[in-house]
């Protein structure tokens, strides 16, 4: 963790809601540059829809979202606009997602599915894609990998395929949804030590996961979520509360009444 790092995504009274009700009630949260972030908490308490948002995958009711200096905004009831959209692109290009399934082409092998999206995105040169994809891979640890099709592939390796694949758009953050819940347990170290190399880096990363003693040990940030919203969160060894939250108020005069400054 570097404290003096400036903030690099910036989330300001964010809401969503399904036709079940609301899913994210009014998070507002800043995560540093460099910064790795767990988000953890009970099932179904938002936090896929949280980093889904974060990304504008899914789009936000209301509120607002800063990665990088690119800010999406939304007024409650506002119809997204030709200029929202825009924005929209805009900070999606700066953000890289992996999901808890690979989501590899089948029919191209590691190689060609690491270059497709900087050739047909960006317009990059086969060559200059071809370097790059096999930059991605001995990055992740898969450099003899690179002519290997999906399917001959372990999870673990198919998961440090998919993290080379969306590093091979040169992101600013990457979000990671539950990357090893699909993983059998011997296989969930390497995924890891690749977010730990990335964080050793300086790779601004958020991950939902299950992983305690990851989160622990390897983020700057735990955010702990309940019901749509943030209820404390851990930087470092401190322990902060939601001021703004009820539930966690109680909380908050228990570290103040036991002489502890948040
Ligand atoms: N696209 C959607 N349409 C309708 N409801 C949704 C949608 N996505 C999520 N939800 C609902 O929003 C709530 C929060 O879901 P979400 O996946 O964000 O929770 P989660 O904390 O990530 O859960 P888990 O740990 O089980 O993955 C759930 O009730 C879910 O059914």
């Amino acid at each position: 963790m570097n404290t003096i790092n400036k903030p690099l995504i910036i989330i300001e009274n964010l809401c969503k809601s399904f036709e079940d009700g609301d899913v994210l009630r009014n998070i507002s949260f800043t995560i540093r540059e460099g910064d790795l972030a767990s988000i953890i908490g009970p099932s179904g308490c938002g936090k896929s829809t949280f980093l889904r948002c974060i990304n504008c995958l899914e789009l936000m009711d209301s509120g607002s979202v800063t990665v990088a200096g690119v800010t999406v905004s939304r007024k409650p009831g506002e119809v997204p606009s030709d200029e929202m959209l825009q924005k929209v692109h805009e900070l999606r290009t700066e953000v890289g997602m992996v999901f808890q399934s690979y989501n590899l082409f089948p029919n191209k092998n590691l190689l060609q599915n690491i270059m497709l999206a900087p050739m047909v995105v960006k317009g990059m040169k086969k060559d200059e894609a071809h370097e790059l994809g096999m930059k991605m891979l001995e990055k992740v640890g898969l450099k003899g990998f690179a002519q290997k099709y999906p399917s001959t592939l372990s999870g673990g390796q198919s998961q440090r395929a998919a993290i080379a694949r969306a590093l091979a758009m040169n992101p600013r953050v990457m979000l990671y949804d539950e990357p090893t819940s699909a993983l059998d347990p011997e296989l969930v170290g390497e995924v890891l030590q690749v977010m730990k190399d990335l964080d050793a880096e300086g790779m601004t990363q958020i991950i939902v996961t299950h992983e305690m003693k990851f989160a622990k040990d390897a983020s700057d940030y735990i955010i702990f979520m309940d019901k749509g919203e943030i209820v404390e969160y851990e930087d470092g060894d401190i322990l902060f509360a939601n001021p703004k939250n009820d539930r966690t108020r109680a909380f908050l005069r228990h570290f103040v009444n036991a002489g502890v400054t948040c």
